[in-house]
């Protein structure tokens, strides 16, 4: 499992092993020798570290923290992140239970989910192959771009509209579920991006319909819905046609935003940035490299959603905001004309729907219910 505090253990291991003469960071020295960034090389935590320090991505602290092995559930909790991580793919649930008590929240529980799952993901594709396959996949579509322009043009919230069959606040939203029919359908119908669900346990997605949607010549750039805790799911969801991936900041540290943040970059995807909080979205805007964040209405732990809660936050920080260039999507409860002026009102650029479209027998059409009128392509 290697997200960058994770892949700590693996350093550690490297070092025990005698694979490099000493067991201090190389990045002091490497900060102050001043190398130049490299392109990313598969399997070199520690260039990588080098290339992050170059960029200023990383502070002292957290190296520090990183360096000096504190637990990472620590390391999350200090900066405000309920979600505890198992870090034991191999263990049965109730192993995991006797060690941390029963989740806390139902995020929690997808997120102990998602460590298993992307343990058995890495074994049967290596991180090295997928790598390869991601590098090799066709040129990303300009996710960030395709948002900033649908905007300009209808004067409206662009519309980043999503496949989704199902999730475990509202069960099964649409019986007959054809996922190219439906993206196609939002093309046709003005969607300047798509939101494809990918996890299959809790919202009955699949990297299958991501594949299929892109496979179907739909044009528009699509993010890959998933709960991302590791690289390799990056790296999978470019081999599979993504243009742009979903990181939530009530599950990822800092250091994990930064590293996933550069690994996009490096991928050309844009990564929307999810938060729900105040907190959440203070650390966001302290980040280099933020471009999009999305504003969840809904708490992904308690399901409870308040579409106020878009408008509070941009009160708070839209001055900061907009002077740093970054579109904002209003996320979830998105049901009608009133909900999007709202949300516009409050400073967003963009709409993130799901629900209220693909319940309707016609989703295409159902758009310019949503918005009271037709999009412009
Ligand atoms: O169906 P809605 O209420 O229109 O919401 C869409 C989207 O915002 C929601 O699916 C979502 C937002 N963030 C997430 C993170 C994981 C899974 C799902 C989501």
């Amino acid at each position: 499992m290697e997200s960058l505090l994770a892949a700590r253990s693996v350093r550690a291991s490297f070092a025990a092993a005698g694979t490099r003469g000493c067991s201090l960071p190389p990045l002091r020295v490497a900060v102050r020798s001043g190398v130049r960034a490299r392109p990313l090389r598969c399997g070199s935590m520690d260039s990588l570290l080098e290339e992050l320090a170059q960029d200023d991505m990383v502070n002292a602290t957290e190296l520090v923290q990183w360096e000096n092995g504190k637990s990472i559930n620590d390391i999350a909790a200090s900066q405000g992140i309920r979600i505890r991580r198992h870090r034991r793919p191999t263990a049965t649930l109730e192993e995991i239970e006797k060690e941390l008590g029963a989740p806390r929240n139902i995020l929690e529980k997808i997120i102990w989910d998602k460590e298993i799952e992307v343990a058995k993901g890495l074994a049967k594709n290596p991180l090295k192959e997928v790598i390869q396959a991601a590098q090799q996949a066709p040129p990303t579509r300009d996710f960030f771009g395709a948002l900033a322009a649908a905007h300009k043009r209808n004067g409206l919230p662009a519309l980043i509209a999503e496949v989704k069959k199902a999730s475990p606040s509202r069960g099964v939203l649409r019986e007959k579920f054809d996922p190219v029919e439906i993206a196609q359908a939002y093309e046709k119908n003005g969607a300047a991006c798509l939101s494809i669900l990918t996890d299959e346990k809790y919202f009955q997605g699949g990297f299958d319909n991501l594949e299929k949607v892109r496979n179907a010549g739909v044009k528009c750039p699509l993010l890959c819905k998933e709960f991302i805790i590791d690289r390799w799911q990056i790296y999978y969801a470019r081999a599979k046609g993504a243009d742009a991936v979903l990181l939530i900041a009530a599950v990822l540290p800092d250091l994990d935003i930064k590293y996933f943040l550069r690994i996009c970059k490096e991928l050309g995807m844009t990564a929307l940035i999810e938060v729900h909080d105040e907190r959440e979205m203070e650390r966001m805007l302290k980040i280099n490299g933020v471009q999009l964040i999305g504003i969840n209405n809904r708490s992904l732990e308690t399901f409870v959603v308040n579409t106020s809660n878009t408008k509070m936050l941009l009160e708070k920080h839209g001055d900061d905001i907009r002077e740093k260039g970054i579109l904002v999507v209003g996320e979830s409860g998105l049901f009608t004309p009133d909900d999007v002026a709202y949300v516009q009102n409050a400073g967003v650029s963009a709409v993130l729907v799901g629900e209220s479209l693909v319940k309707q027998e016609d989703p295409g059409r159902a758009i310019a219910g949503l918005f009271g009128k037709e999009l412009l392509h």
